[in-house]
């Protein structure tokens, strides 16, 4: 498929001399949602404005729908929408004004037809001729991605669509950004909230100290990395593992009472029934199995303070 976005060698070095960005390659897909995560500070928001074109880059390109976004700044920044982190916008202004002011401001002609159709995507059409400060938190929001798709964009960047907010808020954002991806809009979101990756993205990259650490598609990150453990509970404690499960890799649990076996989701065999067969055959009574598997957050917190060491 064909980058929509395409990011080279970039690097930014604050006027302080804090280097922000460290040579980051990125290419981003039409149609996809990307995930951009990584802890504070990691350089998501000065990414994201580098792309913009809010911040200029110390070194390396940008392009956006193949046009350089130094170069040919306009016709780069005519494809991109920019959800910002916080809500800026004019409290005694209606909806339907708001957003055709935006459109505006991108020298496109006026298309009341288009707007109406954005803002009943958004389900923002009810309340058009609304002033802004009479709408729900959720709502402005909305108004912010109605203004940010005003212009009609290829690209959208959410700068953390969601935080702060609450859990069912949160929900109806992915909804939108669901509803978005399926018009076609690619969706480069970046976020600290590991479920909302988990949730939203087709490919996730993890940046940490201004270096992209991986980028992977999301359902093979889980794959790869994911590992599932078994508990299994005995009735009584044991001093010490008996061989036939320590040379199946099985270690006792600190309270020497329960047996943790860790094994790949992805392989043919698990090898689980031989081991219970084992844990009978060396006299061992168990009281009850649990199982847990790996989620995005162990793999990101893995990356980040492999990162770190
Ligand atoms: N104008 C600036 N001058 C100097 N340093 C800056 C400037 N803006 C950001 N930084 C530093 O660059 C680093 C990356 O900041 P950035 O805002 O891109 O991180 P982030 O990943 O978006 O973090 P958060 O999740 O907290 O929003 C931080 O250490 C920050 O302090």
């Amino acid at each position: 498929m064909a980058s929509m976005v395409s990011v080279q060698g970039l690097s930014k070095i604050y006027d302080d001399g804090f280097k922000a960005l460290d040579s980051v390659d990125l290419e981003i897909e039409e149609g996809e949602v990307l995930a951009l995560l990584g802890p504070n500070g990691a350089g998501k928001t000065t990414l994201i404005s580098a792309i913009c074109g809010i911040a200029t880059a110390t070194s390396g390109t940008v392009t956006v729908g193949g046009h350089d976004n130094v170069r040919d700044f306009r016709a780069a920044r005519s494809m991109i929408g920019l959800v910002p982190q916080e809500l800026t916008i004019e409290n005694f202004e209606t909806v339907f004004n708001t957003v055709r002011f935006t459109r505006g401001l991108f020298g496109k002609p006026r298309d009341d037809a288009y707007l109406e159709k954005l803002l009943r995507q958004l389900t923002l059409w009810d309340k058009k001729d609304n002033r802004l400060l009479t709408l729900s938190g959720g709502m402005k929001r909305r108004v912010m991605i109605a203004k940010a798709l005003s212009h009609e964009p290829r690209v959208l960047f959410l700068d953390e669509p969601t935080a702060g907010v609450d859990v069912e808020l949160r929900k109806e954002m992915w909804d939108v950004m669901r509803d978005l991806k399926g018009s076609g809009v690619t969706i480069i979101l970046t976020t600290h909230y590991i479920e909302e990756a988990e949730a939203m993205a087709d490919r996730v990259a993890v940046i940490n100290k201004g270096e992209i650490l991986l980028v992977q598609d999301k359902a093979e990150l889980m794959k790869q990395m994911g590992k599932k453990t078994l508990t299994v509970d005995l009735d009584a404690p044991v001093d010490s593992l008996p061989d036939s499960l320590a040379q199946r890799g099985v270690e006792l649990g600190a309270d020497r009472k329960s047996l943790i076996y860790t094994y790949d989701t992805a392989a043919r065999k698990t090898g689980i029934t031989d081991l219970l067969a084992d844990i009978r055959k060396a006299g061992l009574h168990l009281t009850d199995v649990h199982t847990k598997q790996s989620s995005l957050e162990d793999i990101f917190v893995g990356l980040v303070t492999e990162d770190a060491a």
